[in-house]
């Protein structure tokens, strides 16, 4: 079995950004919208002159922002994948795309509709987040969702042919069951945290856990 690809989001000090930089991750996201995990690019800017991070793509995550707002984001930092979080249009993920010229990820909450929604998306959009529906929050909430449906998100995505990350509540305690659905992306973000911070030990035992799957699964 293959990996899936990994990205490890709201990166928010340069101290996570050091302990994520040296994970096996493929990507790793930072949170420019509000949230406990908000950085400012400039800071950013900043840490990534003392992170090697050239082995990973950088993930911005919006939640409705206007175009001016990413942009000043974009200016800043050599941002790879544009990540809507929130409730944006195809129109506007169309115009992000088009103004950037970058990988737009959208992320879709988990509901009854949310594969009529991948189909309505896949013409903007170059990828899929699928998190958790969790009321008045958009993202980073830690909860999982059922993830039965994750077959059927997976072949939707192959279907269109676009990536897909599986989000929401994934910790080193669960993403092996996970990881037995197969997607082709996990994306983490509170389950390698602790007192607010990233947590080197989580995150040992994640990578551990993705690496034992892998091996037995082979
Ligand atoms: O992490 C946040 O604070 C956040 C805020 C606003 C929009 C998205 C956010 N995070 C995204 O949510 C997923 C799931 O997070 P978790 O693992 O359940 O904590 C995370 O990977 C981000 O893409």
């Amino acid at each position: 079995m293959s990996k899936p690809l990994i990205k490890l989001c709201g990166n928010r000090s340069l101290e996570d950004l050091k302990l994520t930089g040296k994970s096996k991750a493929d990507y790793l996201g930072l949170i420019f919208a509000e949230s406990k995990r908000t950085v400012e690019a400039l800071d950013v800017k900043e840490w990534l002159k003392e992170v090697e991070t050239e082995d990973k793509q950088l993930v911005a995550i919006f939640v409705n922002a206007r175009l001016n707002e990413i942009e000043q984001v974009m200016n800043e930092l050599p941002i790879d994948v544009i990540q809507c979080h929130g409730s944006e249009t195809v129109k506007e993920i169309a115009e992000i795309k088009h103004h950037f010229k970058r990988e737009v990820w959208k992320a879709l909450p988990h509901y009854e509709g949310t594969l009529t929604d991948m189909k309505l998306y896949a013409e903007a959009a170059d990828g899929f987040v699928i998190d958790s529906k969790v009321k008045e929050a958009f993202g980073g909430t830690g909860q999982t969702f059922d993830w039965s449906k994750v077959p059927s998100y997976i072949q939707a995505a192959e279907e269109i042919n676009k990536t897909l990350f599986i989000a929401g509540g994934i910790t080193p305690g669960n993403i092996e069951q996970l990881l037995g659905l197969h997607p082709p992306g996990i994306d983490i973000s509170s389950g390698i945290e602790q007192n607010g911070k990233k947590d080197e030990a989580l995150l040992t035992r994640l990578e551990e856990r993705v690496n034992h799957h892998v091996s037995v699964s082979r």
